[in-house]
Parts: C-alpha cells; sequence; structure tokens
C-alpha cells in the first residue's frame, strides 16, 4: 500500500458512512471543466483524452478547482469512455459535439472486434497514476473520488456511438437481443471492477458509479439490465478493496432519471445514493430509508441566477434534506457557460446553511 500525505478533511468519507459531521460536505459533478478559464486554456493546447492520458494534465486540472474553491473532495479528470476505449473502440472528443464512436457495435455480432476485459486495467494504467500523482499532490486537503460509467450507460454510448434523444439503437438491443445485451453488460461490469479496484490501489478514497443514461430505462428494464450488474460491481469491489487492506471504502451510485428505480437501488450495498433535481429530497428519503446517504441535487441551472437566488435555493435543498446523511452537490454536472463565481456562491451557500 501506499504512503499519501495525512487526511485533513474526512467530512465527506464520514457524511457517506452515516456518521455525524459538523459540516455538510459539498463537491460539484464536472468541477474540472470548461466553466474555468484556467481549464480552458489547458484545454486550448491539448486534445480532451490526450489530457486524460497524461497524468500531469490530468492531475493539473483535478486541482483547479480544489485551488479555487473551499470543496470537500476532489474527483480525478478522466472520462467514463476510457472503458470502451480499453476495450478496443476509437472514442474521438467532437468540440461541440462531444464524444463520438466512429465505428459503434451495430449487431451483436460486433462484439467480437471487442478486446478481453482482461487486459483493462494494463490499459488503463495512466488514470492510475494520474490518481497516484493527484492524491499526493492534494496534500490531505481533500479526499479524492474515482470513478467509472455504469455498464448500461456505457453500453448506450457503445452503441450509439454518441450523444442520443431516445436511446433507440442500444434500447433495441436490450428487447430484440436480451441474451446478448447481458453478454455485453457482463464484459463491461468486469472490465470496471478491475479498473475501480486499480484505481482504489493507486489512491482513490471513495468511487461514483455513473449511470447517466438510467432516465431512458423503466422498473422492469432496471431491474433486468442494470441491478445486478451494479450490484456485481458494489459487492466485488467493496470486497477486493476490503481484502487488499483499504477498509470499507465508500461508494456512490448517480442514477440520473432513475426516479423509478431508487427503491430497489437502496437494497445494494452502495453507501450514497445521488439524485437528480427532478426527485424531491424528501421522497427520496421516503424510498431508500435512513441508512443510505442522499447526494444532490440542485438543478444545474440555478447557477444561471442571480447569487440571491443561489442562496434561496441551497436553503430550501438544504431544508429538505436535512444535514444527516446527506452530501451537497448538483443534480448533474457544471456546463461551460457558468460563471465561475456563482459556483462559489453556491459553496458559501452550503456552509452557511449546514452551520445555522
Ligand atoms: C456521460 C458522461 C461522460 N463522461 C462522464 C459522464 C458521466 C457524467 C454525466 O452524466 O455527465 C464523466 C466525466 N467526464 C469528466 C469527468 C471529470 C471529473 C469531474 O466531474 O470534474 C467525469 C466524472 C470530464 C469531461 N468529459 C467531457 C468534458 C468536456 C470535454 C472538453 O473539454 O472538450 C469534461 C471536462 C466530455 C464528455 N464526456 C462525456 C460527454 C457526454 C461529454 C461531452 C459533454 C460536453 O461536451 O460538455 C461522457
Amino acid at each position: 500500500m501506499m504512503d499519501f500525505p495525512v487526511l485533513k478533511n474526512d467530512y465527506i468519507l464520514k457524511a457517506a458512512k452515516g456518521e455525524d459531521v459538523d459540516v455538510v460536505p459539498v463537491w460539484v459533478m464536472r468541477q474540472a471543466g470548461r466553466y474555468l478559464p484556467e481549464f480552458r486554456e489547458e484545454r486550448a493546447k491539448t486534445d480532451f483524452f490526450t489530457m486524460c492520458q497524461t497524468p500531469d494534465l490530468s492531475c493539473k486540472v483535478t486541482l483547479q478547482p480544489i485551488d479555487r474553491y473551499p470543496l470537500d473532495a476532489a474527483i480525478i479528470f478522466s472520462d467514463i469512455l476510457v472503458i470502451p476505449q480499453a476495450l478496443n473502440m476509437v472514442v474521438e472528443m467532437k468540440p461541440g459535439e462531444g464524444p463520438v464512436f466512429p465505428s459503434p457495435l451495430k449487431e451483436p455480432s460486433d462484439m467480437s472486434r471487442l478486446d478481453s476485459p482482461k487486459y483493462v486495467s494494463e490499459k488503463l494504467q495512466y488514470v492510475f497514476d494520474a490518481i497516484t500523482l493527484t492524491r499526493t499532490k492534494l496534500e490531505g486537503r481533500v479526499p479524492l473520488i474515482g470513478f467509472a460509467g455504469a455498464p448500461w450507460t456505457i453500453m448506450a454510448y457503445m452503441i450509439e456511438g454518441k450523444g442520443s434523444k431516445t436511446m433507440s439503437n442500444s434500447k433495441r438491443w436490450l428487447y430484440a437481443h436480451p441474451e446478448d445485451s447481458h453478454k455485453l453488460l457482463d464484459i463491461i461490469s468486469e472490465a470496471t471492477i478491475d479498473y475501480l479496484v486499480g484505481q482504489v490501489k493507486a489512491g482513490a478514497q471513495m468511487l461514483q458509479v455513473f449511470e447517466s443514461h438510467a432516465e431512458h430505462l423503466n422498473a422492469a428494464l432496471f431491474k433486468e439490465f442494470c441491478i445486478p450488474y451494479l450490484k456485481r460491481i458494489c459487492d466485488r469491489v467493496k470486497e477486493s478493496a476490503s481484502w487488499l487492506g483499504f477498509g470499507s471504502i465508500p461508494m456512490i451510485i448517480f442514477p440520473k432519471g432513475g426516479h423509478y428505480a431508487l427503491k430497489e437501488i437502496s437494497s445494494l450495498n452502495y453507501d450514497v445514493i445521488g439524485i437528480d433535481w427532478t426527485v424531491d429530497p424528501v421522497k427520496a428519503r421516503e424510498l431508500v430509508g435512513p441508512n443510505k446517504t442522499l447526494q444532490g441535487n440542485l438543478d444545474p441551472c440555478a447557477l444561471y441566477g442571480s447569487k440571491e437566488s443561489i442562496d434561496a435555493a441551497v436553503k430550501d435543498m438544504m431544508a429538505k434534506f436535512g444535514k444527516k446523511r446527506y452530501i451537497a452537490n448538483l443534480g448533474h454536472g457544471m456546463y461551460p457557460d457558468m460563471d465561475p463565481e456563482n459556483l462559489g456562491a453556491f459553496i458559501d451557500a452550503v456552509h452557511k446553511y449546514s452551520k445555522t
């Protein structure tokens, strides 16, 4: 096990475990990103995936929001789509368009193009190196979060080849090729387990699994095509981390648009459930019960409002969540055209209402 600087702020780890904290911890999704001028300056010089593959650059932009704001966690700068890349698919980041796969999986026979998940950890060593470097450079200021996409979300990208309004290509697989869908989800899950365990070994102190495409499914599809894989990932990663001497690694599941599945998800071993802004925090608490930490859920677009309106929205949000078993966050990521000052107003408001 590596030797890292002593952790000075463990609020988020405590909140994840349900321990009492005197302030509500806060971080935001996409906190390292284009809304920050210092990120855009780096990004202007280097292609997106080259940045991900260069530990010095990944570390540098991961630390940018930590240097600027009193956040309670850092999240490693990378992308969920490094898993399809490690399975032998080409993914490019097109300006103004987002990620694009030039040759997506069209039919189940295309799965023969995929490499074995056995080699994923070797191929993603650059992420582990970025994590180790960043954990060192953080000097114990805050914990470092690692992450991966959930299997359905990754499968949908591999089949659609880009963002999609309907996900009808990938959903066609679920209805027309259920067995092959399970085969693909199994491959992605095995890759993801090794990848997340590798992140823990490299220094990640908490993990988030992004089920960003939950909104396209329903309770029945989620139960068949998501739950078993989310369960396998959580149980196997926790078991390996514990066996390797890292104790109980806190894990967050973020099912974006998955309001219909919250109760089912609460039966899994994730410590934290992230909710998007469409879910009422009081209803979410009823659904998941008292033994899970909730994370979220301000509408990111609230950051387009005035500082006063952000303050009022945070006050309302925090009254609904309460201060126990709660991690403050947005209901999804920052957008590139947001004012960095307004993120500061969000974080200040969380601190203000977490004290009173
Ligand atoms: C679906 C998804 C992806 N990537 C990710 C998800 C899950 C979260 C979600 O639901 O948004 C996860 C992700 N992507 C990125 C991070 C870094 C850590 C952080 O949150 O700060 C994380 C955790 C950096 C990024 N990932 C991306 C950027 C912007 C790309 C750029 O700089 O050109 C960043 C900073 C690109 C990306 N990557 C992806 C998309 C759809 C896009 C385009 C979005 C856009 O253009 O704003 C796939």
